[in-house]
């Protein structure tokens, strides 16, 4: 198969969909790989390392996405990229459709096959393509948390940590998943007071027995997830129902009772937020306020430390794409249901029911669309 990855072009978004070692493992099983030049540049990975990879370095996207047969990359694609895919090429990357028609009418105009890192499950009721990226922007929820918190950057004017005769922040986490999980960690090793709220009473049972006495855990209801960002000074929304919108947790009218300076941060933004006040925002300008609250909701925050995210990443999307490759895309879709579960768009068709329900757009299993 003819594989191509382009550079990326989301704001600040130095990932890649490939790294050198990629490369060479996809060419030892005879198969062709296109890498755009300076695809990895950003993060240090230089065309001549992909080519000594083996890789067939090529002069811009437009060469990428007329030649491969599956094109492997991190972000969703930009409008100027969907207009470039083609019938029945594959698409595997993050889509996050369900906050973004516009999005999903150019995959099902442009007829690909659009499988989606976020909806691959595991045999164990995980989601092993967007853990990696939601352990990293779990951790680095708190660090741009705590910087947001300063002064000069809106914020209240609280450390985290807190000193000695002064008490800590209060660190209030919405979903307690692995996003919430990275950012406990993080929080009370920062010397936070945490709380977490999730409404599965396994994972809440999980947690208290990994935080024992660090962290004390809520069970999610309207009430409790009310009165507990009134007592906080930084907020993470980290809720997830795979595939779906985000449900909107925190309310406009939740905002008034919230303290200036404050500062929430959104990271279920590229499933449209379970903030009602989110909206998404880039590196480049990741603030914003609503009622006095500080609003971060940067959609790729993995990017920010895109050569550790890139590495992350490509340990757990590899495997499946030597699957794509080695079986062809169908072969290897029909084969592995967990794979199955990330395809979400089939020749203009939509075959995640999640997704469809989110984009009000009638839904095809996707075994039925692939047999
Ligand atoms: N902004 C960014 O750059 C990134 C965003 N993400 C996003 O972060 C979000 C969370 O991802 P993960 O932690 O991997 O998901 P996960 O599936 O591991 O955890 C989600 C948790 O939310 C809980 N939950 C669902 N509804 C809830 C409710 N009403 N109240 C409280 N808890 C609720 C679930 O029980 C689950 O434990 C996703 O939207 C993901 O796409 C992930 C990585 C990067
Ligand atoms: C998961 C995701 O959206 C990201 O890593 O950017
Ligand atoms: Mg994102």
């Amino acid at each position: 198969m003819r594989i191509g990855t382009p550079k990326e072009i989301k704001v600040h978004e130095y990932r890649v969909g490939l790294t050198p070692a990629g490369v060479r493992e996809l060419v030892a099983h005879g198969h062709e790989v296109l890498i755009e030049t300076g695809a990895g540049l950003g993060i240090g990975l230089t065309d001549a390392e992909y080519a000594a990879a083996g890789a067939r370095i090529v002069p811009d996207a437009e060469e990428v996405f007329a030649t491969a047969d599956m094109i492997v990359k991190v972000k969703e694609p930009q409008p100027v990229e969907c207009r470039m895919l083609r019938e029945d090429q594959v698409l595997f990357t993050y889509l996050h459709l369900a906050p973004d028609p516009e999005q999903a009418r150019g995959l099902m105009d442009a007829g690909c096959i659009a499988i989606a890192y976020e909806t691959v499950t595991d045999g164990r009721g995980g989601l092993p393509l967007l853990a990696p990226m939601s352990e990293v922007a779990g951790r680095m929820s708190i660090q741009a948390g705590a910087h947001a918190m300063e002064k000069a950057a809106g914020g209240n004017g609280v450390l985290l940590g807190g000193v000695p005769g002064v008490p800590a922040a209060e660190v209030v986490i919405i979903g307690g998943g692995v996003v919430g999980y990275n950012a406990a960690r993080i929080a009370i090793g920062m010397g936070a007071r945490v709380t977490i709220l999730d409404r599965s009473l396994p994972r809440l049972n999980w947690l208290d027995s990994v935080f024992e006495n660090r962290a004390t855990t809520l069970y999610s209801t309207r009430d409790a997830v009310e009165s507990a960002v009134m007592k906080a000074d930084l907020i993470i929304g980290a809720v997830l129902v795979p595939g779906a919108a985000a449900p909107k947790l925190v309310t406009r009218e939740m905002l008034k009772s919230i303290r200036n300076g404050v500062v929430m941060v959104d990271v279920a933004i590229d499933q449209g937020g379970c903030f009602e006040t989110s909206r998404p925002t880039t590196h480049q300008d990741p603030t914003y306020v609503v009622e006095g609250v500080v609003h971060y909701c940067v959609a790729n925050m993995p990017g920010g430390v895109a050569r550790t995210s890139t590495f992350a990443l490509t340990n757990a999307t590899l495997p499946h794409v030597i699957a794509l490759a080695d079986k062809g895309w169908r072969q290897a879709l029909i084969d592995d249901p967990h794979l199955r579960d990330g395809l979400n768009v089939h020749r203009g068709r939509i075959t995640h029911r999640a997704v469809a329900e989110a984009l009000g757009q009638p839904y095809t299993p996707a075994l039925e669309a692939l047999t």
